[in-house]
């Protein structure tokens, strides 16, 4: 799986940022009217096409069977409403949040791409009812997670990468480091170097 799994909020930054380099991008639209998320996500389906990334669509499942998108990531209340039989059949592959062992349990249950592990460090991105998971628990759901890649997230910086890496993620998600940077391209830049050590 690519190490390196930027999520981006709106699909001008996935134009911005795809021609760094970036191979896997997220976009995780929020609190925006239908209409408009089905034109962003159109648009990155179209652009990662062209510059061979691959597009996943943050919980507009739907949208992405409409619009025969590749991939979704789904949390654990999106997989409630989710058709995970439909994806299947339509082969688009989905990645799945957990916080906890229930989670994990009920996740693999569902044999995903992958398995995302989060907060890993504290987020500022949005509050959430669980604390840091810490170095440790990576390594702990590495080991429960078998062959299913481990996405790392949360809090997440190219100064971290080294210690996440080695505790056995297979690829490190990051939204609110990029976002905020002050050359967003430079940092992505950044970001694939390092994850590439
Ligand atoms: C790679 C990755 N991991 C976790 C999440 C979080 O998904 P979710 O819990 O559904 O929260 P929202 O992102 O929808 O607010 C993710 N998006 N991507
Ligand atoms: C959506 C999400 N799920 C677990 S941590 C997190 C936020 C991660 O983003 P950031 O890189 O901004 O801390
Ligand atoms: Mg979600």
């Amino acid at each position: 799986m690519e190490r390196f799994y930027l999520i981006t909020g709106h699909v001008a930054q996935v134009e911005l940022l795809v021609p760094q380099g970036v191979k896997l991008v997220q976009l995780r639209i929020k609190d925006q009217p239908k209409a408009e998320v089905t034109r962003q996500i159109a648009r990155a389906r179209d652009f990662c096409a062209v510059h061979g990334a691959q597009l996943v669509v943050n919980d507009y499942w739907q949208v992405a069977l409409d619009l025969r998108c590749s991939f979704v990531h789904l949390g654990q209340e999106d997989m409630e409403t989710a058709d995970l039989a439909a994806l299947r059949r339509a082969g688009i592959r989905y990645g799945l949040s957990t916080h906890d062992e229930t989670e994990l349990d009920r996740a693999l249950s569902h044999d995903p791409t992958y398995v995302a592990l989060g907060p890993v460090f504290p987020t500022l991105l949005k509050k959430m009812k669980w604390g840091p998971q810490g170095l440790d628990r990576i390594t702990q759901w590495k080991a429960m997670a078998g062959t299913t890649p481990l996405v790392a997230i949360g809090g997440m910086t190219p100064e971290r990468l080294p210690g996440v890496f080695s505790a056995g993620a297979d690829s490190v998600a990051v939204v609110t480091d990029i976002r905020t940077a002050n050359d967003p391209e430079a940092r992505t830049r950044e970001w694939i170097r390092t994850c590439a050590i």
